[in-house]
């Protein structure tokens, strides 16, 4: 709701009343009309003050209801209400004033905003635009160039920039509504004529044709399939082409467009699945609000590899006292130079501070003796991590959590090296940590809740989005991603080739096809893991080669690295490159040549494969796997699952994840398509529907917040 009350005598104060965010919500905006009328008719009122409770003045329309009929006075009058105002309305802006909420802003004939304030459009990540007058007013205010940044990107921009850029008058570090009551006192019997943007008119660069075009043409290269950001562009168009009224009516036409699509529905429901999986639950019912998190002041990173040297920074930009533990010399001094430039370049791109000091290297295990926290980050070996995990267990003072970067091996097999296995958490960073905003955080049989808290809130400190995972090979991201590239590997031996396949995951959204990504991450890291697993051998000849385990077996990738063609480092993978090292992929006929050859002596007969197959074969063994992982309790919802892949493996954010995915292409058609390729392919068990699925699907597609109810309860992990 909305309060109305007023202050020194003369001044009108409307509070929005909706924690956390004050959203929009119908009572609310019902709350401000009832107010604004009231404020007009008191004759004692002079001006009015438009403010937020708890220091944020606005989060915008309540996301919440747009899955719901729209009820109470609707945004668009309501703000025209405002700005026609015959007294002067003045938004006092603390904390946030972000879509809506900046919209209302907007509409008031002032704009008073505290310095450490946020002002924004991000309605462009919820597949919306500003559908307020956002796209009409910003554009008459500040121009065409700096609008159609801010609602393009949803950039959010402080006060200061708020200021220089013109959407408002006054910044204040005191308290914003004591300015802003001072200042509606100020301005009680001026002139509006001037302060109402709508009757503004919007400014016309001589190279207007030139600017939109070149937005319209950034948005497409990083859109990757969005729409909402070139709607947005067509809707800042219709400011400077069309009258006032005439851009509104443009505004709305558009937003529905935009409200009314798939792409709207997967990103509200990522919104709130981000948020969601902070309310963490384990498979045995340890839970965020019950579980108690331990403090940690001081941290220990054990291997200063690539993934060491990002906790390293990750942890001493979010504040920590960092011991960061590499044994070779050569290596800890390479070490030292990567990350002080690593946190260099950080601290310049977010003008933070140095965090140089937080950090102290040493070349001895024993210099983790103190610390709270150690997150061991050496190679993908288990002898090497049991091998740590033994002395840190030794070495470490009683109660200090004990946890892996391990990308998916057992932590109940580490943990059992350990005096407390009960201190045993994964702590899952994606390359590079210091950027990846992913952590996958993985309870073994044996971790203690307050384990799994300490490994969340220490994510979050770190900037990181954690989600709480059970313990299996490849935990959740990997394991699902497994069944993903052995598809690839197969549409390759069946007649495609890594370009076709790449083009339509890269069509479908992913900023990179799976042979890319390949190449890129090396492909000597999938092969030193098949090795260990026992999964590559000469052994494996003629009739055996394709077969590991009774099922069909790719040894493609093996192939290629027993060539050296580890990928970009080597110049050489499923692409070349110009120089090891090189980024730009290019199609190698070698590479066809080479699968050529390979089809011949195995008596495969390529044929023409066509998009959908290849989309479907790639995806949907993938989404099984997902729902396999739902069922045996790995993951809590399927939200942690799309957040993963979202965050982890560059699933478009615009596709909801793999799970909303799913849930959009309809389980039954999911099925039905399983079913078919397993026919064909018999001897592949990822392409077998599992129980959960074939359940939910058996019940008519529930919608997936219902989905929780069906997965069983699985059986007790802590
Ligand atoms: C605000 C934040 C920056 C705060 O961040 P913080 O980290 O502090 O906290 P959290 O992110 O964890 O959030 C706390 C809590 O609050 C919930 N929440 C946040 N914002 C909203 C919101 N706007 N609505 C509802 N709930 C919100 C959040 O979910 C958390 O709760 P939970 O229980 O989930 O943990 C940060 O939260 C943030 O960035 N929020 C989003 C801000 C945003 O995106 N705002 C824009 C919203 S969209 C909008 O404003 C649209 C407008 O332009 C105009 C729309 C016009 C409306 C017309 C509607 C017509 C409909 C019919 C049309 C039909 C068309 C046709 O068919 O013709």
């Amino acid at each position: 709701m909305a309060f109305y009350s007023r202050v020194s005598g003369s001044v009108g104060m409307i509070t929005l009343q909706n924690p956390p965010v004050n959203a929009l919500s119908a009572a609310v905006r019902q709350g401000i009309v009832d107010a604004m009328h009231r404020a007009l008719s008191e004759p004692e009122v002079k001006s009015v003050v438009i403010c937020g409770q708890n220091g944020k003045f606005c989060g915008g329309a309540d996301i919440g209801e747009f899955g719901a009929k729209m009820t109470g006075p609707p945004l668009v009058p309501m703000v025209h209400l405002i700005e026609a105002a015959s007294k002067p309305v003045v938004a006092a802006i603390e904390g946030i004033a972000l879509g809506g909420g900046l919209e209302l802003a907007l509409s008031c004939h002032y704009r008073i905003a505290h310095s450490k304030a946020r002002l924004g459009f991000p309605e462009v990540a919820l597949g919306l635009l500003p559908g307020a007058g956002g796209t009409q007013r910003l554009p008459r205010l500040i121009g065409v160039p700096a609008s159609l940044d801010l609602i393009t990107t949803g950039r959010q921009v402080t006060a200061a920039e708020a200021r220089q850029l013109g959407i408002v008058d006054e910044v204040t570090d005191l308290n914003a509504v004591d300015a802003a009551v001072k200042f509606a006192q100020s301005v009680a019997d001026k002139s509006l004529d001037a302060r109402r943007i709508s009757t503004y008119p919007c400014p016309r660069p001589p190279d207007l044709d030139t600017i939109f075009e070149r937005a319209m043409q950034q948005v497409r290269r990083s859109a990757r399939g969005a729409i909402a950001p070139g709607t947005c562009v067509q809707a800042v168009h219709a400011a400077v082409t069309l009258p006032y009224a005439k851009g509104m009516e443009r505004e709305r036409e558009l937003f529905s467009v935009l409200f009314n699509s798939g792409q709207a529905r997967a990103l509200q429901y990522y919104f709130f699945a981000q948020r969601a999986v902070s309310r963490w639950s384990t498979a045995s019912g340890a839970r965020w609000d019950t579980s108690k998190p331990r403090p940690v002041h001081k941290a220990a990173v054990i291997g200063l590899g690539t993934m060491g040297r990002g906790i390293t920074v990750s942890l001493a930009q979010a504040g920590f006292s960092v011991v960061a533990v590499e044994t070779q010399e050569k290596q800890l001094s390479e070490a030292k130079q990567a990350v002080s430039g690593m946190l260099e370049r950080g601290a310049k791109r977010r003008g933070v501070p140095l965090a140089h000091d937080k950090i102290k290297y040493s070349c001895s295990v024993q210099a983790v003796a103190d610390v709270d926290l150690v997150i061991e980050a050496v190679f993908e070996d288990m002898a090497l991590k049991k091998t740590i995990f033994q002395q840190l267990s030794a070495i470490c003072k009683p109660g200090a959590l004990l946890c892996t970067n391990t990308s998916g091996l057992d932590i109940d097999e580490l943990a059992s090296q350990t005096q407390s296995p009960e201190l045993v958490v994964g702590m899952h960073f994606f390359a590079p940590a210091h950027v990846m905003q992913l952590l996958e955080v993985v309870y073994g049989p044996r971790s203690s809740p307050e384990a799994v808290a300490t490994a969340m809130q220490m994510g979050k400190k770190m900037g990181k989005v954690s989600v709480a995972v059970g313990n299996c090979r490849g935990f959740v991201g990997n394991r699902m991603l497994k069944l993903y590239l052995e598809q690839a590997f197969f549409l390759l031996e069946e007649g495609a080739t890594p370009e076709q396949v790449d083009q339509v995951l890269e069509e479908f959204g992913f900023p990179m096809g799976v042979f890319k990504v390949s190449d890129l991450s090396g492909l000597d890291i999938g092969w030193k893991v098949r090795k260990a697993d026992g999964l590559v051998s000469p052994a494996f000849t003629g009739t055996s080669a394709r077969i590991r385990g009774g099922s069909r077996y790719s040894p493609l990738g093996d192939l290629l690295c027993e060539q050296g063609r580890f990928g970009q480092k080597t110049g050489k993978g499923w692409y070349q490159y110009d120089k090891p090292g090189g980024r730009v992929a290019k199609p190698d006929p070698w590479l066809f040549g080479f699968l050529e050859d390979y089809r011949a002596q195995h008596g495969l007969v390529a044929r023409r494969i066509d998009h959908q197959e290849v989309l479907e074969r790639c995806l949907y063994p993938l989404i099984n796997e997902g729902f396999q992982i739902l069922q045996d309790g790995i993951a809590a919802g399927p939200e942690d699952i799309d957040v993963i892949y979202v965050l982890g493996y560059g699933w478009p954010r615009h596709r909801g994840g793999p799970m909303f995915y799913a849930s959009q292409v309809g389980l039954d058609k999911v099925v039905e398509r399983l079913e078919h390729y397993q026919q064909i392919h018999p001897d592949v068990p990822g392409l077998q529907p599992c129980r959960l699925l074939r359940k939910l699907a058996a019940i008519s597609n529930p919608a997936i917040h219902k989905w929780r109810e069906v997965i069983q309860k699985p059986r007790s992990q802590l």
